[in-house]
């Protein structure tokens, strides 16, 4: 208890560990004056942690962007911050998801079904077109960064961990190339044609995570020793075990395969997956407004801090394009 902020104990009582592990430490934690619980993330600053166990990959260098997203984001399936402390370490207090992380629940034998990956995939699908709609790659999608609002199978996920996200901004590369090119270098027009492929990289590890989701098991993986992981990822050869996929849905997979594409201009985009056969599914949709309707009427809504201009109604049904 003495490590603690002071101005962060004069407002919260730490209790248990919720999760550990690679990730850093999540603490239980009572708001005093409400009562309410929450979820505190303890990202070390510690060299001696980030250099000797280089699997923590809590590294604090970017904690300011990470906190300036956290503070903006405003979408059902992202993370909340309620507060943020400095002191011998980061801490950053988050609502409570009792349901933990999506990676505890696909690790064997325990398999989620179908309609079920369905539901939680579709979520992760909304939650990263906000983001790259906001100009933010993820850029560290996986299964521990998605965590559970409840222990119920039906449940809304969430979307954590900024540490590697990366915002889009106005690049000097576009500034170059609003003015006339008489003078400009063949190479910098070529480079132009390829930059900006961003996003893609959240798309890859979301056929990543729905891969796993689906088998329980990783698409990639250095189990067998050849090819090397690398191998199998740059030549996009994952592992398909027929005794398992025979079970799943071919919509399932065959939008899995979109998603596994090594060439990012020909992968598949977010707004192209939520066309996609397998996600038109009603009831599934129909349970999604159901579980968000539950949390809309508990939730105070706070003034969205979105970048967006005020005045604009913001509404989570992602069909209805709501401009740029
Ligand atoms: C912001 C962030 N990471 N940022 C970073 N590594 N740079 C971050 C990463 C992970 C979390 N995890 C949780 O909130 C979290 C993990 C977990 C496990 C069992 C139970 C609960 N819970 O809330 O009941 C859990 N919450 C929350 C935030």
């Amino acid at each position: 208890q003495l490590e603690y902020p002071k101005e962060m104990q004069n407002k919260y009582i730490v209790s248990k560990t919720l999760g550990s592990g690679a990730c850093g430490e999540v603490k239980l934690a009572f708001e005093r004056d409400t009562h309410t619980k929450v979820a505190i993330k303890i990202i070390r600053k510690s060299k001696f942690m980030t250099d000797v166990l280089p699997e923590m990959q809590d590294k604090p260098f970017n904690i300011e962007t990470e906190v300036g997203i956290l503070k903006r984001i405003d979408h059902p399936c992202l993370i909340r911050i309620i507060d943020f402390f400095e002191g011998k370490d980061f801490y950053i207090v988050l609502e409570l998801m009792e349901g933990g992380e999506l990676f505890d629940k696909v690790q064997r034998p325990a398999r989620l079904s179908e309609r079920t990956c369905k539901l939680y995939f579709y979520q992760m699908l909304l939650a990263v077109q906000y983001l790259h709609k906001h100009g933010i790659i993820h850029r560290d999608l996986k299964l521990e960064n998605v965590l559970l609002s409840s222990r119920e199978e039906n449940c809304l996920v969430k979307i954590t961990d900024f540490g590697q996200s990366k915002i889009i901004g106005e690049t000097s590369l576009m500034q170059t190339l609003c003015g006339t090119p008489d003078y400009l270098a063949p190479e910098i027009l070529h480079f132009a044609g390829t930059a900006g492929y961003g996003r893609s990289v959240d798309c890859w590890s979301l056929g990543v995570i729905l891969f796993m989701c689906l088998s329980g098991y990783p698409p990639f993986s250095k189990k067998s020793a050849r090819p090397s992981l690398t191998e199998q990822i740059t030549s996009g050869n994952y592992c398909y075990i027929e005794e398992v996929w025979k079970d799943i849905s071919r919509d399932a997979f065959d939008l899995v395969q979109k998603f596994l594409v090594v060439d990012p201009t020909k992968r598949l985009k977010i707004e192209e997956a939520l066309e996609h056969p397998w996600l038109q599914d009603e009831h599934m949709r129909h349970t999604f407004q159901q579980l968000l309707a539950q949390t809309q009427n508990m939730r105070v809504k706070p003034e969205p801090l979105t970048l967006v201009p005020p005045g604009r109604k913001r509404d989570y049904h992602e069909d209805e394009k709501t401009g740029p």
